[in-house]
């Protein structure tokens, strides 16, 4: 608890208004964990740990939506909602207005309007980020066809695709991530009450991350192949980073100022041929080594790789196919694009193997300067693709965040 009266949560109401989730110890009122105190109880459990964690608290009104510079939180859900027939524009604004309140709501750690189910009760926010996105279909089906940005056109074939028409694109989607699995569900469970009658569920997929707090200091995150997975991401302190992630303030189309396009695709892991090979292979997969991220040709996490540098036997220490290098902007004309991924595991195969992989999610001003040259260098030769099979794939238009007052989309629906 703040000592000046002032709870975590307002504290951060204001911070937050960069639309970073910030972390930190001390208690918010309301938020069950906190009056019990700090420090261990009997059985060794840190209490004041544990109030952190729900007292985070990320702005829904802004600039842009939160959830794309948001830190990566613990769990997450995509779905994707087709309208209902009959429903057109003035059905899909009253949708995106409820949807916008819900969202507004969850996120400052209150239950929905009206009936609540109680499955996040005694929770704080959590860092809970919910964001809308329109997809291609959704403008013929709403007589906004003259408003449809041409960054939605679809996306080329590549040939390593694998896709599955019924889990791919969608007229909405929306993606919601939380530090705590029972939040991240009942704003899942919410959105949907809140689609009846105007929209249902096309797909939905349900994601995971390292917890905050599990790792001794703040750490990259891992993948289910065991790689630290984020390392070279675009940072929000770049000075191209705006310009990479964000529709400029004069774009076009206009209601997407501020907005971002992202791409979605779930990548199955072929873990049991991954497993087999040897660490070393595996390095020289992705050219980083296993353990800290490092490039295979020295240094932290964080030192360039040297594109150069040779062997004894006089071959590339970082091999011409690694991933790490041929997804490298300077590699692709300059394309890069903010990755913001979860993992997936939904269960075991007729034959013992994981369903598992990557939700990839990456953002980026345009797809045609972000995602598309990227996926096509790799789609021609990267050594990890013969461990990946691609198998749904989606790009929607996010538009920027609402103002006070606003819902998300209105400068679409109502101008
Ligand atoms: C089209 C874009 C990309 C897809 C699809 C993709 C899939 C994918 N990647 C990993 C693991 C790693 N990727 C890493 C770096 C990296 N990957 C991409 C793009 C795609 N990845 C980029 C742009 C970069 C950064 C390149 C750079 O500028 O250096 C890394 C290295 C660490 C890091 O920087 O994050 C790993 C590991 C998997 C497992 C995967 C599909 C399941
Ligand atoms: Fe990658």
């Amino acid at each position: 608890m703040a000592d000046n009266g002032i709870s975590r949560r307002r504290l951060l109401g204001t911070a937050g208004a960069t639309g970073l989730a910030l972390g930190a110890g001390g208690g918010a009122v309301g938020y069950a964990a906190a009056s019990s105190g700090s420090g261990s109880s009997s059985d060794g459990v840190s209490k004041a740990a544990l109030a952190s964690l729900g007292t985070d608290e990320v702005m829904f009104h802004g600039k842009h939506q939160a959830g794309i510079t948001t830190p990566t939180q613990a769990s997450g859900h995509l779905a994707a909602f087709d309208l209902t027939a009959g429903a057109g524009r003035k059905e899909a604004a009253a949708l995106l207005r409820r949807w916008s309140a819900t969202a507004a709501r969850l996120m400052a750690g209150e239950p929905v309007a009206g009936d609540d189910t109680s499955v996040a009760r005694d929770a704080g926010p959590s860092s809970l980020t919910v964001t809308f996105g329109f997809g291609a279909s959704f403008f013929a089906r709403t007589g906004l066809a003259k408003q449809r940005p041409d960054a939605l056109d679809p996306l080329p074939d590549f040939s390593s695709d694998r896709l599955d028409k019924a889990r791919s694109n969608g007229d909405l989607w929306v993606q919601i991530g939380a530090n705590d699995s029972l939040v991240a569900f009942h704003a899942l469970r919410a959105i949907q009450r809140d689609a009846a009658g105007a929209a249902r569920v096309r797909w939905q997929m349900n994601g995971f991350n390292r917890s905050p707090g599990a790792t001794a200091h703040p750490m990259t995150t891992r993948n289910l192949m065991g790689q630290v997975d984020g390392t070279n991401n675009p940072k929000p302190s770049d000075k191209d980073f705006d310009e990479r992630v964000f529709v400029p303030a004069d774009g076009d189309p206009a209601w997407m100022a501020g907005g971002s396009y992202v791409v979605v695709r779930r990548i199955r892991m072929l873990l049991d041929s991954w497993e087999k090979l040897g660490r070393k292979d595996q390095e020289a997969v992705i050219g980083r080594h296993k353990s800290d991220g490092s490039p295979l040709t020295g240094g932290t996490e964080t030192t360039e790789p040297d594109l150069e540098k040779t062997g004894a036997d006089g071959t590339l220490v970082i091999p011409v196919n690694a991933h790490a290098r041929i997804s490298r902007p300077d590699q692709n004309g300059g394309a890069a694009m903010l990755r913001r991924p979860f993992s997936y595991h939904d269960g075991f195969d007729g034959k013992g193997a994981p369903d598992a992989g990557l939700l990839f999610v990456c953002w980026q001003a345009d797809p045609v300067r972000g995602f598309v040259p990227v996926q096509r260098k790799l789609d021609r030769g990267d050594a990890l693709s013969e461990f990946l099979r691609h198998e749904s794939s989606g790009l929607f238009a996010v538009p920027g965040g609402a103002a006070k007052g606003e819902y998300v989309g209105q400068r679409l629906l109502e101008g």
